[in-house]
């Protein structure tokens, strides 16, 4: 193969390239598949693009409905890329009706290069533009790398569709020499700059969402998605520097006979037990609170702006909606939970106030269990005249 071979094969090889390197990232992550859709995409456009670049003009013709084919199919895989990153639907049979009616028309005007190449182009294009506009339509908040895929792809299948119009200025001696016109090149260079944009965007969304997940894992407890016990000591120490969310109180919860519940109904409806007083204790605290398991049946609370007084009534009230919910205990059951609540006002406490918290919910327990202990001890350095009124919380709620 000589040189000038070799030149206008690099858009087909570097597709290729960008293709083997989506399906290593797919291979090591196994997740994320819009990188195994991206990377087919690459590897169907690449074939014909390798073609078309060396072909002669009599073969171009000969093989121009597999050509045509292979680039709608390079459109459909990275139409269901973009779908299924967006989570809308692929249309799947939109973009057959599409891809039947490009291809036939291809097949119709098989004489005439420039009215395929313009068939062609429009109908990658509108395959590639039904899930923008899906997006478009179905997300409301996205954030700015899904921002930047929206509106490139948006940019991109637009682009495609009025491609050929470049022709339509050049005029159609450049047509003679296929590979060697300003057309091809043009399109070259867009479909290789876009295809390098788009593996760079893509596995940058890869990465983001494994960072997410291993973050979640790292901090959520597995079973109730709620804050584990490392998550609650870092978020705890935020929370208390932070001066506007004094006063605070510790929450120390514990599920009263929790191993009869397993050993009655099972540890399956244990798991659901749980669950459930995690979504309770979640829905009854505000913005800045924090909720955590610290382990088998053992929740624990930090409120803001909040003092003795009403954090007791916090726990009052997540005790009687346990008592009084059934969905996952039958009627004859009663849900119960003992609490210990117990003042802290800076980072420095955090030990002290959960062991308080902790000693006072044992107290609860050997009371006889389904009550709320407060430390006798209150805040020593805060001024309530200067702190935020707890708009959360009232009598009315208990
Ligand atoms: N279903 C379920 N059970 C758990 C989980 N983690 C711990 N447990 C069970 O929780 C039970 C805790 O029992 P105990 O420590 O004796 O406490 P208790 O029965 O709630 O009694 P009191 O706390 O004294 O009221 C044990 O039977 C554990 O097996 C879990 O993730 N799922």
């Amino acid at each position: 193969m000589d040189k000038e071979h070799l030149y206008v094969l690099a858009p087909a090889l570097t597709l290729l390239f960008l293709s083997g390197s989506l399906l290593l990232c797919w291979v090591f992550q196994r997740q994320q598949r819009f990188l195994l859709w991206q990377c087919c995409a690459y590897a169907l456009t690449a074939l014909p693009f390798a073609f078309q670049s060396t072909a002669s003009t009599e073969m171009l013709y000969r093989y121009a409905a597999i050509s045509c084919t292979l680039y709608l199919l390079g459109g459909w895989f990275l139409a269901k890329c973009w779908a299924e990153h967006w989570r809308v639907p692929t249309q799947t049979r939109v973009s057959l009706a599409i891809a039947l009616v490009t291809l036939i028309s291809a097949i119709y005007y098989s004489n005439n290069l420039l009215a395929r190449v313009h068939i062609s182009s429009a109908g990658i294009g509108l395959i590639m533009l039904l899930p923008v506009l899906s997006a478009l339509r179905h997300r409301h908040s996205p954030d700015w790398l899904d921002k930047v895929l929206l509106t490139s792809a948006l940019i991109y299948s637009v682009i495609t569709i009025t491609r050929p119009m470049i022709i339509t200025v050049l005029g159609h001696s450049e047509f003679e020499k296929f590979a060697n016109s300003v057309y091809w090149f043009a399109s070259a260079m867009s479909t290789l700059f876009f295809a390098i944009f788009f593996t760079v965007l893509m596995a940058a969304i890869a990465i983001r969402a494994t960072i997410r997940q291993l973050r979640n894992e790292r901090d959520q407890d597995s079973l109730t998605q709620i804050l584990n016990r490392r998550a609650f000591y870092e978020l705890a120490r935020c929370r208390l520097e932070d001066k506007r969310l004094l006063p605070m109180a510790i929450l120390a919860g514990d599920i009263d006979h929790f191993k009869r519940i397993n050993d009655t109904w099972g540890h399956s409806r244990g798991d659901e037990v749980l669950k459930l007083i995690s979504a309770t204790l979640q829905r009854n605290v505000r913005g800045f609170d924090l909720v955590a398991r610290f382990g088998g049946e053992e929740f624990v609370m930090l409120l803001t702006r909040i003092d003795l007084a009403e954090a007791e009534q916090v726990a009052q009230r997540i005790r009687l909606e346990l008592r009084s919910d059934h969905s996952v205990l039958p009627k004859n059951a009663t849900l119960t939970m003992s609490f210990g609540v117990a003042p802290i006002e800076n980072a420095k406490q955090l030990e002290s106030a959960l062991k308080e918290a902790d000693d006072l919910l044992y107290a609860a327990k050997h009371a006889g269990r389904d009550q709320v202990h407060v430390s006798g001890n209150n805040y020593q350095n805060i001024d309530f005249e200067h702190t935020m009124p707890n708009p959360g919380v009232s009598a009315s709620h208990i």
